[in-house]
Order: C-alpha cells, then sequence, then structure tokens
C-alpha cells in the first residue's frame, strides 16, 4: 500500500506519525521497523499511530512503535506530536484533547505560544509495578527514595550504579552523574536498558543536577538507543530528583535536542510536561 506520513519531532526526538484513521494500518512489527529505518526506511526515533478510541471519554487512541518495531506503552514527547497532527490535519478542532494509550489516558493542550502542555499521569514509583525486581536488593533510603544498586557487568569488570526506578507508563531506571557530558551512556545505557531486573527492559536515564530546577539529562532509550530527547525520561527524572530532595518543581530539563520543562506536585498528582512539537515534512511510502 502507498502510505501517507508526517515527519515531526519534539526537541529533536522524531517521529513518522501516521492517520490511522483514514487509512487501514495493519502492520507487522517488521513493517513498523522499515518505517523508522534511517536508511532502508523513513527513520524516526518512534513511529506514532493516530486511532479512533476504544475507551469511553477518549478522543482519539494514540499508539507508539519504537525504532525496533516493538509496541510500547507511552511516548511523552510523541504527545505533543499527537495533538498538533491531529490539529494540523483537522482531526479535531479541540486545543485540548484526552488521549487513550496502553499505559491510560493523557490529555495534551496546546498552548497559544505554540507549546504543549501534557498532563501524563501520575508516575507509578512501586518498583513491582514499574517493572523492576527489587528482591534481595537492599534499597538505600535518600530522601523520601529508595536508590536501588544495580550490578553491571562491563567488559568483565563490575560496576555499582545506583538508580530511583520510576514508570510514567513506560519504565525508567535514572541516576545521577556528575556531567552528562562525559556519562558513559553509549556503555552502561544497553546493560541497563536489558538488565535481568527489568524484565520489560528499561529506558536508561542520566541527569546532572544544575541546581533545584534546573537539570539537563541523556536518555538511552529502550528499543531505540540514545535520543535527543525523551519526553517520559524527563518526567520520570524530575520525580527521581524531586523524591531525592535534590530538585524543587518546576524543573527544566536541557536534553541535547532542546528544552523541556516539567512539574510535579508530589506523589499521586500527575506529571506535567511542556515543550515542542514540530512538523518538519509530508510523505508517501510503499509499503
Ligand atoms: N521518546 C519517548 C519514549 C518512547 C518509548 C520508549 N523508548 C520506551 O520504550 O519506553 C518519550 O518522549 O517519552
Amino acid at each position: 500500500m502507498k502510505l501517507k506520513f508526517t515527519k515531526m519531532h519534539g526537541a529533536g526526538n522524531d517521529f513518522v506519525v501516521i492517520d490511522g484513521i483514514n487509512q487501514d494500518i495493519r502492520f507487522t512489527p517488521e513493517q513498523w521497523k522499515l518505517l523508522g529505518d534511517r536508511r532502508f526506511g523513513v527513520g524516526a526515533d518512534q513511529i506514532l499511530l493516530v486511532e479512533k478510541p476504544t475507551a469511553a471519554g477518549c478522543d482519539f487512541r494514540y499508539r507508539i512503535f519504537n525504532a525496533d518495531g516493538g509496541e510500547v506503552e507511552q511516548c511523552g514527547n510523541g504527545s505533543r506530536a499527537f495533538v498538533k497532527f491531529v490539529a494540523e490535519k483537522g482531526l479535531t478542532s479541540q486545543r485540548s484533547i484526552t488521549v487513550q494509550t496502553k499505559a491510560g489516558i493523557i490529555a495534551p493542550r496546546l498552548e497559544d505560544d505554540g507549546s504543549i502542555t501534557v498532563d501524563m499521569g501520575a508516575p507509578v514509583l512501586e518498583p513491582a509495578r514499574v517493572p523492576f525486581d527489587a528482591e534481595n536488593l537492599q534499597g538505600q533510603p535518600q530522601g523520601g527514595d529508595l536508590l536501588w544498586p544495580l550490578m553491571l557487568e562491563l567488559g568483565g569488570a563490575r560496576e555499582e550504579v545506583l538508580i530511583s526506578v520510576v514508570s510514567m507508563g513506560n519504565p525508567h531506571a535514572v541516576q545521577v552523574v556528575d556531567d552528562v557530558d562525559t556519562a558513559p551512556v553509549e556503555l552502561s545505557g544497553p546493560l541497563i536498558e536489558r538488565h535481568a531486573r527489568f524484565p520489560n527492559r528499561v529506558n536508561a536515564g542520566f541527569m546532572q543536577i544544575v541546581d533545584r530546577h534546573h537539570i539537563r539529562l541523556r536518555v538511552f532509550e529502550r528499543g531505540v538507543g540514545e535520543t535527543l530527547a525523551c519526553g517520559t525520561g524527563a518526567c520520570a527524572a524530575a520525580v527521581a530528583g524531586i523524591r531525592r530532595g535534590l530538585l524543587d518543581s518546576p524543573v527544566q530539563v536541557d536534553a541535547r535536542g532542546g528544552q523541556l520543562s516539567i512539574s510535579w506536585a508530589g506523589p499521586g498528582q500527575p506529571v506535567f510536561l511542556t515543550g515542542p512539537a514540530v512538523t518538519v515534512f509530508e510523505g508517501e511510502i510503499e509499503i
């Protein structure tokens, strides 16, 4: 079939966005992977599918596929691209929408200045629900959080890293580093992503604290590798930093591809993610 798509990005985290309301989309994991392939397909960190909702009270259903072809629960930067896409394509006239995802309902809103704020829902902090297997591990208390020691095998050497585990619908392991520019993202990112204690794999965040309202962040994303920004990763890092008593809301997050802003009032409360969404080009591909 000839597929119409839109290429978009949010702070450099890039997407192929597909209207699955006016096109009949039934792809295999290999076809999703091909769309994400930067050499043989279009190229993107994630492919986002817009569908009619199946849950009552929602305007749309939002499905997310990583570049490796796997379907995942949540994507924060993608949710901003999603609301801009449905507005630009005339699929809605509302500036605030409710969106059904695999991880629950989120609510993105187009602001007058073109930025987008998303109610991402409350973070999940219980290890078993992230999911993270904490059995026989001694958590180290810090602030209101437990830091978990994770043993990494690096070329014969063993190294322990201290992580916070947070789910924003999708799983995150966040560690504090002195300097994100020299943090071993390429080396330990893949080891954390596939660590046996994360049965569904995990997104690995490396956060440098600049001051109590400002961090720098790099994220090695599950199913992709390092991206220029990760919206749920920014939410998870801010939540972890606030819980540990290192940060106060709101938190400015500098990613390599742009700036995001996170606010969170504390456990049980939703996390709000604000940032840009940009349409790059429209295209068609035979698939
Ligand atoms: N880039 C995203 C997260 C996309 C999904 C992630 N790779 C996962 O597997 O959970 C974001 O902006 O949140």
